[in-house]
């Protein structure tokens, strides 16, 4: 009896929960599919079920809905790019939303900072060091890892085997966020390693998933990283992964906290070296950071770093290789502009105007981070002619913004030729956001672009013949996981010299 009853009273919580979320919610008048007004499980069951694809609904939802549209119970998807500014600018007011921002599990690192005071104060803190001119002085270091790749792509092609150059491409990213971040002998040298030190881009793309877990059961977020690495191990594989990345970059950062205390002077400051400058620390108004503290910029800043560059490179080479046309004008370019290889610099390299259409149309269809970004209204606002009450999280997606079909006709196809003329360009950039804007743009913009620059440029300057083998666009299309990953079954961008053959 007392079962049936509580069956009866669950059925009677479930349906009135369902009928506020759907229509007495403050936010029951904005339009959207039915099942995400009510229930987190509709997007988990694309994000998590389906392998991350609930970006890919949005096209469909726009269509039907209009440019707002409610994708979970509390968040509202943005369509119209005019909207872009005030969410994500230098001066606005709104704020990352914490609910989403703390299922990174990384809360004191920089990425994940909610309070925008809070966050100003660190980032100045930060941004000097991450400034276009510290990476100037380190354009030596990013052509010396690219340099590593084609020399491994010349002896692959000499033995006669493919070069798995999508890898190859994280391994710059990893291999200079490491060495930039926490110094020369830090580096991770995944470059030099056979398989690229793929395991990392196998160990985050397993775990990060993970977020869309919490995001459903928040309450299985903290012991689940609370957890001991061997009892992990036993229970959940994906978990222990997890762990064991943590443990790995505390071993980095204390190392070199040690080195502080022991007053070991480094070739070159770090990041750690930056943010434990106790009197700049505290001339902002902050505490010195605890290791965990450290340990959670570490970890926020490999993973920022790695697949997006990574990404930002893969889909520029597979483009321009994909497009014959396309490879022989940069081709010519590249070889016009430096007819010694070897000059191949960052600054010469950004001047190119056909090598920067092809930057610029690789970073759209990689899109950065296409999951939508949320943040939080600091009052009531109104968008396009919807009232949201203060406290609501709207968010915009690089996907809908790179796709804008006035912007950028026949938005799949990969056209350098939408960059040519300057007014042009000048009006596209506004949609072009694959770093985002605004007080939370990324702060290692400057030094991605300088990888992808020198990647692409020194690359196809030094390379007539190469030929991406056995892949299609089909294959790098994204699965969302806050990060971009391919799908694990497509085939993967390999590469070879066909004059090697
Ligand atoms: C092509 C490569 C990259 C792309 C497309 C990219 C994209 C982005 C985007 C869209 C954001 C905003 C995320 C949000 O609002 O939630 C962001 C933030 C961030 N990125 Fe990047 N990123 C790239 C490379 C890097 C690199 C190389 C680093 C390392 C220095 C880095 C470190 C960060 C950090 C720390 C943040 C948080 C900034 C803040 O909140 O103040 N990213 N990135």
């Amino acid at each position: 009896m007392s079962a049936t009853y509580t069956g009866i009273t669950l059925v009677v919580l479930v349906a009135a929960r369902i009928i506020y979320q759907h229509y007495f919610h403050p936010l029951a008048h904005i339009p959207g599919p039915f099942w995400a007004s009510v229930t987190n499980l509709h997007r988990f069951y694309y994000d998590y079920i389906r392998n991350g694809t609930y970006y890919r609904q949005f096209e469909r939802y726009q269509a039907k809905y209009g440019p707002v549209i409610r994708i979970s119970p509390s968040e509202i998807l943005l369509t119209d790019p005019t909207h872009y500014d005030k969410l994500y600018s230098m001066t606005t007011d709104f704020y990352k939303d914490p609910t989403f921002y703390r299922l990174t599990g990384t809360d004191d690192a920089l990425f994940a900072i909610v309070r925008n005071e809070d966050h100003s104060r660190y980032r100045a803190l930060l941004n000097p060091f991450f400034s276009r001119r510290s990476v100037l002085e380190q354009g030596t270091m990013v052509r010396a890892k690219v340099e590593k790749l084609l020399r491994r792509i010349e002896r692959d092609s000499e033995k006669g085997v493919t070069t798995e150059i999508w890898a190859g491409f994280r391994a710059i990213s990893v291999d200079v966020i490491t060495e930039y971040a926490f110094g020369t002998e830090r580096c991770w040298n995944f470059l030099e390693k056979q398989d690229f030190g793929i395991w990392y881009n196998h160990l985050a793309r397993t775990v990060v998933p993970m977020m869309y877990v919490f995001q459903v059961a928040p309450w299985l977020q903290k012991p689940m990283q609370a957890m001991p690495i061997w009892l992990a191990k036993v229970l959940n594989p994906i978990v222990a992964g997890m762990l064991e990345m943590v443990e790995v970059t505390r071993v980095d950062v204390e190392r070199v906290m040690r080195d502080i205390e022991d007053g070991v002077k480094p070739e070159r400051e770090t990041i750690f070296h930056t943010v434990l400058d106790a009197e700049k620390v505290k001339a902002q108004g902050m505490q010195v950071p605890t290791v965990q503290h450290m340990v959670d910029e570490a970890f926020g800043f490999l993973g920022a770093a790695s697949e997006t560059a990574g990404n930002a490179m893969t889909i520029c080479a597979f483009h321009v290789l994909y497009n014959p046309e396309i490879h022989k004008r940069l081709r010519a370019e590249l070889v016009q502009a430096f007819p010694d290889a070897s000059k191949v610099s960052f600054m010469a390299l950004e001047k190119l105007p056909y090598l920067t259409a092809v930057v610029k149309e690789g970073l759209r269809l990689s899109y950065g981070v296409l999951h939508p970004l949320p943040r939080v209204t600091p009052t009531t606002v109104e968008f396009n002619g919807k009232v949201l009450p203060k406290g609501s999280v709207v968010s915009m997606t690089s996907w809908l913004m790179h796709r804008n079909p006035e912007a950028f006709p026949d938005p799949e196809k990969y056209d350098p030729e939408r960059w040519l003329d300057p007014a042009m360009a000048f009006y596209l950039e506004r949609f072009l956001v694959p770093f985002s804007k605004g007080r939370r743009i990324c702060i290692g913009q400057p030094l991605a672009m300088c990888e992808v620059y020198m990647a692409i440029g020194m690359l196809f300057r030094r390379f007539d013949d190469l030929k991406a083998i056995d892949v299609g666009p089909e294959d790098l299309v994204y699965e969302d996981y806050f990060g971009a990953f391919h799908p694990k079954k497509a085939r993967k961008f390999k590469v070879m010299r066909v004059g090697q053959e």
